[in-house]
């Protein structure tokens, strides 16, 4: 959090216009961040509102928005240059797709792939966590569809969670149905929303939960109709936004920064944890038959 405060107070917005190839239209219109970037698909759609001073961040990589290390980049890189942006104070997190946020971590990343892969895909992972947790905008996830594992985890990275009242979506840490573990930063982000108890047993069941339950334990703040998840994150956002940004910043980093910083000061030793723990034989097994259940499941 204080590398993106120090990043935040020290560069521009004119150099990040001249960087980045933002292109700034009249006050009503909505600006569209362009990537650069070669092997950019454009997964993600970013459209800042300059007179209100709100991103949204559309996650589009179909079918089901799952975060691949191309995903994962484009991810970081897009918010970096929101959060570099002093025309930009709030983000609102959505997909682009009706009934999916987000499917996690993308599987197929995770099998039959080097050690070299993986460390470069754990980074990546931590990254996006590491800058979404971490910032220093208003962020509120607009969750308009089921959101398991690493989706819930970047919705729990937000500081608010608004979600499509419908029992068929369901979000939650599910890891250990498909015989993986949940880190110790998904977990601690967890317990700073829900509490230890109710986390202890998510983790252990890997529990889903219907939008519902999510709200009955905390998990989402606040559920409403499906077509009204833009809206009211909107109206909730000019809520958070009227609050001063230095008073508002300085207490999420009094609230985040501990446990931040258990990864900053860990990371490369998480990186070894996870590809020592991947690369097992009994791991990549359940990893492989977890993905062919999926498949088979039409
Ligand atoms: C002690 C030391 C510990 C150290 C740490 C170690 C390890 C930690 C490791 C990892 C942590 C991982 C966190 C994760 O995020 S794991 C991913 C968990 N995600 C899931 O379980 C979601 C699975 N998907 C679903 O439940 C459904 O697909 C979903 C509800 C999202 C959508 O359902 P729908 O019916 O609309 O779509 P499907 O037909 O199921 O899917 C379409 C298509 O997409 C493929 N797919 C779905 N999810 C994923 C995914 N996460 N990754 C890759 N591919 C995915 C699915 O297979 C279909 O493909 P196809 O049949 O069309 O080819």
């Amino acid at each position: 959090m204080a590398a993106l405060a120090v990043l935040r107070s020290s560069a521009p917005a004119r150099l990040l216009s001249g960087s980045f190839s933002v292109h700034r239209g009249g006050l009503a219109s909505w600006q569209h961040y362009q990537s650069r970037r070669p092997f950019s698909n454009n997964k993600i759609l970013v459209e800042l509102n300059e007179s209100t001073g709100v991103a949204v961040m559309k996650m589009k990589s179909p079918p089901v928005n799952s975060l691949s290390l191309d995903f994962l980049t484009e991810f970081s890189i897009s918010l970096e240059k929101l959060e570099i942006d002093r025309g930009c104070r709030g983000l609102i997190l959505t997909s682009a797709f009706p009934k999916i946020f987000s499917a996690g971590l993308d599987i197929t990343e995770m099998c039959g792939k080097s050690a070299e892969h993986y460390a470069a895909f754990w980074k990546a992972v931590q990254e996006m966590w590491l800058k979404l947790y971490g910032s220093n905008m208003v962020t509120i996830a607009a969750v308009n569809g089921s959101s398991p594992a690493g989706g819930c985890l970047m919705a729990m990275c937000c500081d608010y969670r608004i979600m499509a009242d419908n029992p068929k979506f369901a979000i939650g840490l599910n890891e250990t149905q498909l015989g993986i573990v949940a880190p110790f930063w998904f977990k601690d982000t967890m317990i700073n929303i829900v509490g230890n108890r109710v986390t202890e047993q998510s983790l252990q069941l890997g529990q889903m939960y219907s939008a519902p339950e999510a709200h009955k334990i905390g998990l989402v703040d606040l559920l409403v109709p499906e077509d009204k998840v833009q809206s009211t994150a909107a109206a909730v956002m000019t809520q958070w936004l009227s609050i001063p940004d230095h008073a508002r910043q300085l207490t999420k980093s009094m609230m985040r920064k501990p446990t931040i910083d258990r990864l900053v000061k860990q990371q490369e030793a998480d990186i070894n944890n996870f590809v020592s723990f991947i690369t097992r034989d009994s791991i990549q097994k359940s990893l492989q038959v977890y993905l062919d259940r999926l498949k088979q499941k039409k």
